[in-house]
């Protein structure tokens, strides 16, 4: 059983819980920039920039880490995005913590989960996100299609995760305008940007897609790499959860975007 496995059945639990729980989201207005408009006009590379305690590849990264803190020290460096990692049993997040870095920044705000069932939608939308997360490789063609449907019909934005060409094509096939390419494999955490680069070779770079490199960016030369590649933006936790000046590492991720891609 890969770890994507054993987080899809705790999803599963978690799912059948909050169904068994009869919980009625309350609805939360939200009145943040689109992602979208956001990536598609930048003339910068933008940074997604992820609160993230720990994870099932790395163990802890920072444990006590305060998401209102990170969350405006993201905002104030300039993030187009801040991602907030709400599953407790595999990365200590939560839902607490998006709520309430939700109630301090104005920017997208991304819920990054593993996303399987509606109620997660509504759930996600209620704590305030924007944009939610839908792993191609957690989810056959039919849930896709509607989860990516449903997430929209409530005015949400949706990032659409792939990690190979075949899930490429997964996501075109529903018409996805956001499209990221995990650098880690999910099953066996290896982490490579040459993926960024493999993908970007059959992306459709047209007026309506935005293309975003996600995971293993450290440094400058990494952002270029995904710039070069034709990314509109890089979504990164690790490097900057454990940044001693989360302003200088952020902005110096923000490259000019290159070639005629962008
Ligand atoms: O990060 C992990 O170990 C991981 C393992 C299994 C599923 C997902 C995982 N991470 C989620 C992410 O995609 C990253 O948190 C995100 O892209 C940022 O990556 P990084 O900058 O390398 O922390």
């Amino acid at each position: 059983m890969t770890i994507l496995d054993k987080i899809i059945a705790q999803k599963k639990i978690e799912v059948e819980r909050l169904l068994a729980s009869n919980v009625i989201f309350p609805e939360r207005e939200i009145s943040r920039p689109s992602l979208y408009k956001t990536l598609r006009k930048a003339k910068k590379l933008q940074v997604i920039s992820e609160m993230k305690r720990a994870s099932p590849s790395k163990g802890l990264i920072a444990e006590g880490a305060n998401p209102v803190k990170q969350a405006i020290a993201y905002y104030e460096a300039g993030a187009a995005c801040i991602s907030v990692l709400t599953d407790n049993e595999f990365f200590k997040g939560s839902f607490e913590d998006l709520a309430a870095v939700a109630d301090v920044v104005p920017i997208a705000l991304l819920c990054k989960d593993f996303i399987i069932h509606p109620i997660q939608i509504d759930q996600a939308k209620s704590a305030g996100a924007s944009v939610i997360l839908l792993i191609v490789a957690a989810l056959d063609d039919q849930t896709l299609g509607s989860l990516y449907t449903y997430a929209n019909e409530l005015g949400l934005d949706v990032l659409v995760e792939v990690h190979s060409v075949e899930e490429l094509q997964r996501a075109l096939a529903i018409d996805a305008k956001i499209i990221g390419v995990n650098n880690r494999d999910l099953r066996t955490f290896e982490v490579d940007l040459a993926q960024t680069e493999l993908i970007a070779e059959q992306f459709p770079f047209d007026e309506e897609r935005v293309f975003i490199s996600e995971s293993g960016i450290w440094n400058p030369e990494d952002a270029e790499r995904a710039a070069k590649a034709g990314a509109s933006a890089v979504l990164v936790g690790e490097s900057l959860m454990r940044s001693d000046s989360v302003k200088d590492a952020l902005r110096a991720l923000q490259v000019e975007k290159q070639g005629i891609r962008s």
